[in-house]
């Protein structure tokens, strides 16, 4: 047995490659998470977040690529002596069982004595809050219920690696706003490190001590989901977590004074926070500027410095309003999407408005116009 030199965490992927034919789904990635954490595999359809949960549970080979689980290499070690469950987007209930008989059928495989068995189920159930079903069929639970007791079935033996396969992809809005905020708390009870994969960033934000990236096999950031958020390391990033969407602009920055300038929708941007001094490398450079929408703010009256813009519509979301603002015109013009806290003087309006558009100080973000990374 191999042992991992830096037990801090927990699983550990290193180099781990996999392709299908010529195509390389996992290409080289590597991962290191701690005991206990809640990390979350984020990436679009098709980017690899299945092959890589099914390799660490055992049921498909690496090409090449190692993983250590609590600092043992487990290449040769079958998937039933990992210490690893793994649960699926769709979670087939036994429908003959009953809520109680599918949540303990991982034990019964055990052969686990009958006390014990009644104890652990009703343990999981309570925590899951399906204590009052437990006698039910399948056909009797609600959708909600049913996703518990799957859960349940995942969850009853303790394992030490939960593998959780967008679990949530298939239930309604309502469940799965219940479920996200119940997640974080059922994985600190059972203490389980915590794999989770999902292509909701919303729900990536709301469960991940950190988030995983995956894009194009590899994971292009790993941080808290402040970071991804406020600190994307590349574009792609900047453009997958966010709604509405990050604004991005094709520009290059001058110098105009002692402050950098840029044109949007054609028409010059003083950002005023940004010293030419301070940012030499962006002078002349092909970027793209990411302004998030929460640090556009449209205004009627002239601002010093901001951007003659057009308000186009207005969308009410929840308690924030989000304007769709036109900078210029034609080809060069440019679409700028603002959202802040509800503006009532907004509320409803249907025709065009003129006005300002400042961008908060200190939020742009410079990525390279060719290669997308952080500048
Ligand atoms: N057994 C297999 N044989 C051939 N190709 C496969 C196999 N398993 C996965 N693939 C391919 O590998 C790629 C990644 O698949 P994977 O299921 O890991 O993606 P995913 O990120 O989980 O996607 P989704 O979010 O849509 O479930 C896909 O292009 C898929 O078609």
């Amino acid at each position: 047995m191999e042992t991992d030199p830096n037990p801090m965490s927990y699983l550990k992927i290193s180099g781990l490659t996999k392709a299908f034919g010529k195509k390389r789904v996992l290409d080289g990635l590597d991962l290191e998470v701690r005991q206990g954490e809640c990390l979350v595999v984020f990436g679009g359809s098709g980017s690899g977040k299945t092959t890589l949960l099914r390799q660490i549970a055992g049921v498909m080979e690496p090409d090449a690529g190692s993983i250590h689980i609590g600092g043992e290499d487990v290449g040769e070690v079958g998937p039933e002596s990992r210490g690893v469950a793994m649960a699926f987007q769709n979670f087939a209930l036994y429908p003959h069982l009953t809520a109680f008989e599918n949540i303990a059928s991982p034990l019964r495989a055990r052969r686990m004595a009958e006390a014990e068995v009644a104890a652990r189920v009703l343990e999981v159930a309570r925590l899951l809050k399906i204590d009052h079903v437990l006698t039910h069929l399948p056909k009797q639970l609600s959708n909600g219920q049913k996703q518990r007791t799957s859960l349940g079935r995942s969850l009853v033996h303790r394992p030490p690696v939960l593998l959780l396969d967008d679990p949530l992809r298939n239930v309604d809005a309502k469940i799965r706003f219940e479920m996200r905020l119940e997640f974080p708390k059922l994985f600190k009870a059972f203490g389980s490190t915590v794999l989770y994969v999902t292509q909701d960033y919303r729900e990536a934000l709301a469960l991940g001590d950190r988030i995983g990236v995956l894009v194009d096999g590899r994971f292009q950031q790993i941080d808290s989901p402040h970071g991804i958020y406020r600190n994307p390391r590349t574009r792609e990033v900047a453009r997958l977590f966010g709604d509405p969407p990050i604004n991005l602009f094709e520009v290059t920055p001058r110098v105009d004074g002692d402050a950098l300038a840029v044109d949007i929708g054609g028409l010059p941007v003083r950002l005023d926070d940004l010293r030419p001094q301070a940012r030499p490398e962006l002078i002349g450079r092909a970027c793209v500027l990411g302004v998030r929408p929460e640090d556009v703010v449209f205004s009627t009256q002239e601002q010093p410095g901001a951007l003659p813009v057009a308000l186009e519509a207005v969308m009410p979301i929840n308690v924030r309003t989000v304007t769709l603002l036109k900078a210029g015109q034609g080809a060069a013009g440019a679409e700028i999407l603002s959202s802040r806290p509800e503006d009532p003087a907004l509320a409803g309006r249907r025709e065009r408005l003129p006005g300002w558009a400042t961008l908060v100080p200190g939020r742009a973000m410079f990525f390279d116009r060719a290669t997308g990374a952080r500048l």
